[in-house]
């Protein structure tokens, strides 16, 4: 009706779904399901809610397609957000307060929120205009991206219900643009969450020597810190992009003997650790960077040892680097390229996510998946304090995806529905 897909109506909706705290560690998911689902009953969708992790639920949405042997499109999103400082922000991050500017400030607005409701609220203008699929869009909200994603998008991925989708191309989350040009991802850097540890003898705070378990530790850091600037001056120099490097950070650094009265100074601990996020692009390899861990930033030799928190694999299962080409021999881009422009965005040469999201567990199993949210001339603020998104950046981007949609259901070319054909 005129009253349904009016835009303050639009906005309202989009409200809503920002109002329920899907934050960890205490995600309300239940209450994001349900709104999901009557989001989908008012527009006719088939759905599904599937626990593949209990009180984790997964909304699986379907808008059949005439030709049900073609290969499906999955528009995919993730439900939760992280987590906010409530009090460093200029408006409730649970509010979606919208301002004199139209901007509307909440956790997820940007990441991804957004696009989640975008998805259904181009779904709803195309039906609108009475066109229907000829393949078949499914629509996931899925659990547990912000922590990693394995009781989310990897369970899906790996169960009877998706192998059944026929999945022949995702759509999944990008990052907004400063500038006019939207962003679009073939790729993700892969997380390696590294623990490094030292042991040494203790001893008196006022004896010098060797071998302790503080500086067998800031020797690695040092090497780490050296390897870290070299990865920032290629970025810093425009030699690569921040998809293309490897980036190194100390995320912790833990280390002495604490009483309840605080920290001991005259002890040298026998024990120091760090934490550090790295990420790597899809063509590094995973296994000499390791070598290369365990001999200078963890070596045996000064009792060091190391561990993983996580690790994605940069290949596919078929051995490849587990990257969506993005040129005009992939049908699926050249569709979305194509649906973009035609629906008057801009979009940039594609790069790699510096960061990890769904999308890298699809393409992990081979399928195509490409990572773009609709949100140009806008601050990328995921993760941040004060993320907002303006309303009318909102707007256009259903429109953005309604040409997107439009395009993939209606190319009726008989695709696999795996990438192995397309080759690096
Ligand atoms: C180990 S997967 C972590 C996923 C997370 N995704 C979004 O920020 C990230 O840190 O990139
Ligand atoms: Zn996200
Ligand atoms: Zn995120």
């Amino acid at each position: 009706s005129q009253n349904q897909s009016s835009s303050s109506s639009i906005i309202s909706r989009f409200q809503e779904y920002l109002q329920i705290n899907t934050a960890h560690p205490n995600p309300r998911y239940y209450e994001a399901a349900d709104f999901i689902l009557s989001q989908a009953e008012s527009l006719s969708l088939e759905s599904q809610t599937i626990e593949f992790v209990e009180n984790k639920p997964l909304v699986l949405l379907k808008w059949p397609g005439k030709d049900p042997k073609l290969p499906a499109v999955l528009l995919s999103s993730h439900t939760d957000v992280v987590p906010v400082e409530s009090h460093k922000w200029t408006h409730p991050p649970f509010a979606a307060h919208i301002d004199s500017d139209g901007n509307i400030y909440a956790r997820g607005s940007q990441d991804m929120k957004s696009v989640g409701m975008q998805y259904l609220e181009a779904i709803r203008k195309l039906k609108d205009s009475g066109f229907e699929p000829t393949r078949t869009i499914y629509l996931s909200y899925v659990p547990d991206e912000e922590i990693g994603g394995r009781d989310g998008a990897e369970k899906l991925v790996e169960s009877d219900v998706f192998q059944k989708m026929n999945v022949a191309f995702v759509l999944d989350e990008g990052m907004p643009s400063a500038d006019d040009k939207y962003r679009a991802y073939y790729a993700d850097r892969s997380p390696m969450w590294l623990v490094i540890k030292a042991t040494g003898a203790p001893g008196h705070g006022a004896r010098l020597y060797d071998n302790t378990a503080m500086e067998n530790l800031l020797k690695s850091i040092e090497s780490i810190r050296r390897f870290r600037a070299s990865e920032f001056d290629m970025l810093k120099a425009g030699l690569k992009t921040t998809g293309e490097v490897i980036s190194v950070n100390l995320v912790f650094l833990k280390s002495g003997t604490q009483t309840p009265a605080g920290f001991v100074m005259n002890l040298q601990p026998s024990e120091a650790e760090a934490g550090i996020d790295i990420r790597v692009p899809p063509t590094v390899d995973q296994d000499a960077f390791e070598r290369r861990i365990a001999e200078e930033w963890a070596p045996a030799s000064r009792n060091m040892t190391y561990e993983f928190k996580e690790k994605f694999s940069t290949l596919d299962i078929f051995g490849k680097p587990a990257v969506t080409i993005a040129d005009s021999s992939n049908p699926w881009w050249v569709l979305l390229e194509e649906a973009v422009l035609n629906a008057g965005g801009k979009l940039e040469k594609p790069d790699i996510f510096r960061g990890a999201t769904d999308a890298s567990f699809f393409r992990q199993r081979g399928f195509p998946a490409v990572g773009f949210s609709p949100i140009a001339n806008t601050p990328g603020l995921a993760h941040d304090h004060n993320e907002f998104l303006n309303q009318q950046e909102y707007l256009k981007g259903i429109e953005i995806y309604a040409a997107i949609i439009k395009a993939f259901a209606s190319y009726a070319e008989q695709t696999e529905s795996k990438a192995s054909k397309y080759e690096l």
